[in-house]
């Protein structure tokens, strides 16, 4: 007993230790003067030092033992303590009678075997101290190396019953006797099997403890390339935060009311609770913000919390007084003050910052890259040979010609090389450009486009296509830095210059586009690559998409989405247009919907969309005024020249008007042809089509008619473009994306909850149709009943309020209102001023249109 006694009175001092250095490590650290801090690690060194001497010095004692101990064991035994004093006490161990005596104490008396975990404490504690941060958690390793002593010293001392060395030590086997004699040898025998058992079980089954830990971490926003948590781990922890933060950043900042109660599953705190006081106190070490998250055990990471923040209580609210928070296209219902939590009918969030028009669809998640593939490799092929036999043959085509030149060099792009020549003085350009077709002769080569001279750069070039051609991946345009970190309103990923460089650009300034190529050239996957850039970036709540396609397969693809992204006209089942008639009416209703916007903006006094959307997010416009979030609107038509054939002005008109007006207000246009003949892309049309994108073409001719310029009836094909943009026209090869790639990314955003209805255009009804009907009482306007309604509730008799808030044209609802002037609830026309209201309430215009 003694011998233990005295080995549990060592490990009591070791354990003091540790306390008094934890309380040292903990108190708050005082500010050391610059110049005492070469002293303070000189200490530290000193330490560290110190204590890895020690760990070794146990180490080699106890290992010296183990061979020693029949030497020294009895000259230990005898003369206890005094063996030091002791003149002839001659030992073996190689630390002498200090080695012997510690062996003796450690492992005889003490742990057996265990006895080496002791030097495990020593070594971690020098290596903490040498590298200044914690390597090992002291208090964890201590807990460990006692946990380990007693089980360890017990089962040896259980197991090698009878042996000659004491390998269980004394304690292993007071213990064991004790074992024995209450639970038997089975009993004991199954006792330590078990808990064998039970920490195998405990170290290969941690994964939840892990996992909330590492949620943590990741959540905390330092998302390091080398934190342990995978990166779905990380995406997840993110989102989580994420979800919870969405609704409350804004909060945090202005400090407003915040209530919470805990919900009973959040009392729970299952997977909450699973962190444990190691993990804290490392979390708390590491980053004080983290504090936040570990100092409750509230669920940090459900959705509904809210990280702390100053508290104000706001006023209780009834349960009953919490509605419903729909979901819709218009933020009409959505009062100045969010309230979250109807169905905890306890729990509300207020939130009175920003207007934050993405929470319509808070889960929505954007397109993962993985969902686009790499078409081959990225890198461009260089192939000397073709190089120098190309260089070689302009250069002797043009001597054919008596043409010196001074310098040539060479641009690889991914389907065209551009050589670059610098004539000798005296050159006429000219002479040069005429030799186009002789020099594409020479080099037997199709495709050849000479620009003479390149502006800006006082040379001549003359792009020739390769040999071996490099797909553009979309993926690899949509993961560049450009895309990815740029703030244009709508980017769109077109494809890749001859140098390589990304030709990325907002739609919002071209601001329109109109595109045209033969059949075969890469149109369609042209069109595919604007929409899935604008997929990628955008929100249902920032984008909509009017999709007209005559040959009803192209575009068709989309339909998965229309209730996130496409828009449509009342009463219409299909969002995609195919139908000529319908394609005229939904231009006209997009018409409706521009003035409706400028009437928006200018009641606003904003110039355009983003001023106005940025007044409408700061909750400066009134939605109950018919005020909303204005999404961008983008429409494709995907074959022009059917829809000009067949309908003509018709459709020439609202297309030029909206090309003319509608980019201050976010509507823009997307129009391709396969025939880019000048009855098609009309003068008008071709005025207000700044951007323009020629894909191959059959003629010359064509290639004027869309670029003013030939060139594109030499391109190669397969997406090989002309860009004419900013007043310069550029060489593209377009960005491919295969169907199946589209596919994918519609299925993802498709099986997403979206909004319960396309984006609904305003109603448009044709003037003809409205001839006949005259401002006739017997006759009234299916939505006179509404119209007088919204009127009287209003107490405003404006036209334009009829038209913004239910959706139409001017012709109808200044019909309507001629109807409700001859009903007598609203008064004669005032000019631009309102009408009076006649009813002042609803009781009394039910009374009059019961008497209709
Ligand atoms: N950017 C590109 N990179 C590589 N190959 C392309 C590219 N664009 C198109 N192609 C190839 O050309 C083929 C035809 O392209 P696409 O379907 O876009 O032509 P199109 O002009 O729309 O034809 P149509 O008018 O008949 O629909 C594609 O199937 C593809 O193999």
């Amino acid at each position: 007993m003694l011998r233990i006694l005295s080995t549990f009175h060592l490990l009591l001092q070791v354990g003091k230790f540790i306390y008094y250095y934890r309380q040292m490590a903990n108190t708050p650290k005082e500010e050391i003067p610059v110049t005492d801090t070469p002293k303070d690690n000189r200490l530290k060194l000193t330490l560290s030092i110190l204590s890895i001497l020690i760990g070794l010095f146990l180490f080699i004692s106890l290992a010296s033992y183990i061979s020693t101990w029949r030497e020294d064991q009895d000259i230990v035994q005898r003369y206890g303590v005094k063996v030091f004093s002791v003149k002839d006490a001659e030992v073996e161990n190689l630390f002498g009678v200090l080695g012997a005596y510690t062996g003796h104490s450690l492992i005889y008396n003490g742990f057996g075997i265990a006895a080496f975990l002791i030097t495990m404490f020593f070594f971690a504690m020098g290596i903490n101290l040498f590298a200044g941060k914690r390597v090992f958690r002291l208090w964890r390793t201590f807990k460990y190396i006692v946990a380990g002593l007693l089980v360890i010293s017990i089962s040896l001392a259980f197991f090698t019953q009878g042996a000659e060395f004491s390998w269980g030590g004394a304690t292993g086997e007071l213990i064991k006797d004790w074992l024995i004699k209450w639970i038997g040898k089975l009993g004991t025998m199954i006792l330590l099997i078990t808990v064998g058992l039970f920490y195998v079980i405990w170290q290969m089954n941690p994964s939840l403890k892990f996992a909330a830990g590492k949620k943590r971490k990741a959540a905390n926003g330092s998302l390091e390339e080398n934190d342990t948590a995978t990166a779905a781990e990380a995406d997840e922890a993110k989102l989580f935060i994420d979800e919870s933060l969405e609704t409350n950043n804004d909060t945090h900042k202005k400090g407003v009311a915040v209530i919470m109660p805990k919900t009973p599953a959040e009392d729970d705190g299952e997977e909450f609770t699973l962190i444990d006081e190691d993990e804290e106190e490392e979390l708390m070490e590491n980053n004080e913000e983290e504090e936040q998250f570990i100092l409750t055990e509230e669920p940090e990471f459900t959705e509904d919390i809210v990280p702390r923040v100053p508290m104000t209580p706001t006023k209780p609210v009834q349960a009953e007084d919490i509605p419903d928070l729909e979901l819709t296209q218009n933020n009409e219902n959505i009062p100045s003050e969010i309230i979250i939590g109807k169905e905890e009918k306890t729990a509300r969030i207020e939130v009175k910052g920003d207007y934050e028009p993405t929470l319509d669809l808070r889960n929505y998640k954007y397109p993962e890259l993985d969902m686009l593939e790499l078409h081959g490799t990225e890198k461009v092929i260089m192939d000397k040979e073709e190089l120098e036999e190309n260089k070689n043959q302009i250069i002797n085509t043009l001597k054919n010609y008596d043409i010196q030149i001074q310098r040539i060099s060479a641009t690889v792009g991914p389907t065209v090389t551009l050589y670059e020549i610098v004539p000798a003085p005296g050159v006429r350009i000219s002479r040069i450009k005429n030799l186009e077709d002789d020099i594409a002769l020479s080099l037997a080569a199709l495709g050849i486009r000479i620009i003479a001279p390149i502006p800006g750069r006082g040379t001549i070039g003359i792009e020739v296509p390769n040999v071996n051609k490099t797909t553009v991946s979309m993926r690899a345009l949509i993961s560049s830095e450009k895309f990815q970190n740029n703030n244009f309103s709508l980017p769109i990923a077109i494809g890749k210059k001859i140098n390589n460089e990304n030709f990325i650009v907002d739609l919002a300034s071209m601001p329109h586009l109109l595109m045209a190529g033969a059949t075969g050239q890469g149109k369609s996957v042209g069109i595919n690559a604007l929409l899935i850039s604008l997929l990628y970036k955008k929100h249902p709540s920032q984008l909509k998409f009017v999709l007209v396609d005559p040959k009803k397969v192209e575009l068709s693809i989309y339909r998965l989405i229309e209730n996130h992204f496409l828009a449509k006209l009342p009463g219409e089942d299909e969002a995609i247009i195919t139908d000529t008639k319908k394609v005229v009416t939904s231009l006209n209703a997009l018409c409706i919907e521009m003035d409706n916007r400028y009437d928006l903006l200018k009641e606003a006094a904003c110039r355009n969309i983003k001023e106005y959307n940025e007044k409408f997010v700061k909750r400066r416009l009134n939605p109950e005024k018919g005020h909303q979030f204005l999404p961008f609107i983008v429409l494709v038509i995907d074959e022009f020249a059917d829809l000009i054939m067949t309908a003509g002005k018709e459709i020439e008109l609202p297309i030029a008007r909206l090309a003319q007006l509608a980019r201050a207000v976010g509507i823009h246009l997307i129009i391709a042809t396969q025939r880019p003949s000048v009855n098609i892309i009309t003068g008008i049309i071709k005025a207000n089509f700044p951007a323009r994108i020629a894909f191959k073409v059959s003629s010359k001719i064509d290639s004027r008619t869309i670029l003013d310029a030939g060139g594109a009836e030499q391109l190669i094909g397969k997406g090989d473009m002309l860009i004419s943009y900013n007043g310069a026209i550029t060489r593209l090869q377009c960005a491919f994306v295969d169907t199946p790639e589209v596919d994918k990314i519609v299925h993802f955003i498709g099986e997403q909850q979206g909004y319960p209805e396309p984006y609904l255009l305003p109603e448009y009804v044709d003037d003809k149709e409205l001839a006949g009907n005259g401002a006739d009482l017997s006759d009234r306007d299916s939505l006179f009943d509404e119209a007088a309604k919204l009127i009287v509730a209003n107490q405003v008799g404006s036209t334009s309020l009829i038209q913004r808030k239910m959706k139409l044209g001017y012709n109808r609802a200044g019909r309507i209102m001629d109807q409700l002037e001859m009903a007598g609830i609203v008064g004669k026309s005032q000019g631009s001023k309102p009408r009076d209201v006649l009813v002042q309430t609803e009781a009394h215009l039910m009374e009059i249109l019961d008497g209709l």
